[in-house]
């Protein structure tokens, strides 16, 4: 298939736009602190996995960075299940606790899905909680998930009224594609989900003006997918070995790729994130939104006067 190349594609600063989430989250937590509540965010990281690790640092530091009180809590892999839900239902008692986010993916002894369940959802600052989960399918002021909530203001930001737009999501999983699905429904767009058994899914995408990649396979979605002009938000973070040249040569290196094909897509895009520095930074930028809207609506839930 022939494909228009586009004169210049539009890099979508994901950066650049986080920190612009975080100054919002900070002047918010400044107006709650003066009225006296600063939102604390509890932090559950359990096992030895270097990404978790990076991620839940960075968590920390941003929460740190815009006033939110944070509270650590990490275990290596003997913590069991049951330890585990005495620890969230301690933190789910705990007033200066407003968020609770434990990271995923969790060791094989636990299952993940009570812990989830576990979380008040008034807490549930990931959105995972059914109860979230079922208000964001109808439209509910609920926490939402961070990625997808992060992928919608990139989108909103780079392309103004969504109202009418074709988006496509490749990828159905619950944390990314279907809520993603969601919000681009709401936010009226027609919506389309691909997923391993569409039936001829480049066809479908090249009718897209939106593609959402998250489907967890590097470079998967090329430019024989793309519309001409289609906006390309990669959500994939996948880390792949990368040939080492020179006085180095041999070394085993890895570097981060996407679920989209950068290059590639970058000729007929009109808009793309990159990896790193794309949809990553706005998960970590809507957790503190998150932690600051739980905080607000656990104080109108506890009958308190609304929080600015
Ligand atoms: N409880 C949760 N667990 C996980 C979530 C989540 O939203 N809640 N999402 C991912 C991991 N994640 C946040 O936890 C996350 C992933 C990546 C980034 C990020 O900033 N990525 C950078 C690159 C960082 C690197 O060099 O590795 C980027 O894309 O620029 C932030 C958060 C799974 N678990
Ligand atoms: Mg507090």
């Amino acid at each position: 298939m022939s494909t228009t190349t586009q004169a210049s594609v539009t890099l979508i600063d994901g950066k650049a736009c986080a920190e612009r989430v975080l100054a919002e989250v900070a002047e918010s937590v400044k107006h709650l602190a003066a009225e006296g509540t600063i939102p604390g965010l509890a932090v559950v990281l359990i096992g030895e996995d270097p990404a978790s690790h990076v991620y839940v640092r960075n968590k920390i530091r941003k929460a740190e960075a815009v006033g939110i009180h944070s509270f650590e809590h990490r275990f290596d892999t003997t913590l069991s299940q049951a330890e585990l839900l005495s620890l969230i239902d301690t933190l789910n008692k705990d007033p200066e606790v407003n968020g609770i986010l434990v990271q995923l993916p969790l060791p094989d002894t636990i299952d993940e899905e009570a812990v989830i369940q576990a979380i008040d959802p008034l807490k549930d600052v990931d959105g995972f909680h059914h109860a979230n989960v079922g208000g964001l399918v109808q439209g509910r002021d609920v926490l939402t998930p961070c990625t997808p909530s992060g992928c919608l203001r990139l989108l909103q930001e780079t392309c103004g009224d969504l109202t009418g737009k074709h988006a496509v999501i490749v990828g159905r999983s619950n944390i990314v594609g279907k809520p993603m699905a969601s919000l681009l429904l709401h936010a009226h767009c027609s919506v389309t989900l691909l997923h391993s058994r569409s039936v001829n899914p480049k066809a479908i995408a090249r009718q897209a003006d939106i593609v959402v990649a998250a489907v967890g396979r590097p470079k998967m979605i090329d430019a024989s997918w793309l519309k001409p002009g289609a906006v390309v938000i990669d959500v994939g973070i996948n880390r792949v070995e990368q040939a080492v040249d020179g006085e180095n040569k041999g070394e085993r290196k890895t570097r981060l790729v996407g679920d989209v094909d950068f290059a590639s897509a970058s000729q007929v895009a009109k808009a793309i994130t990159p990896v790193p520095g794309g949809v990553g930074p706005m998960t970590i930028a809507y957790l503190m939104q998150n932690t600051v809207a739980a905080t607000k609506r656990q104080h109108r839930q506890a009958g308190q006067p609304a929080l600015t």
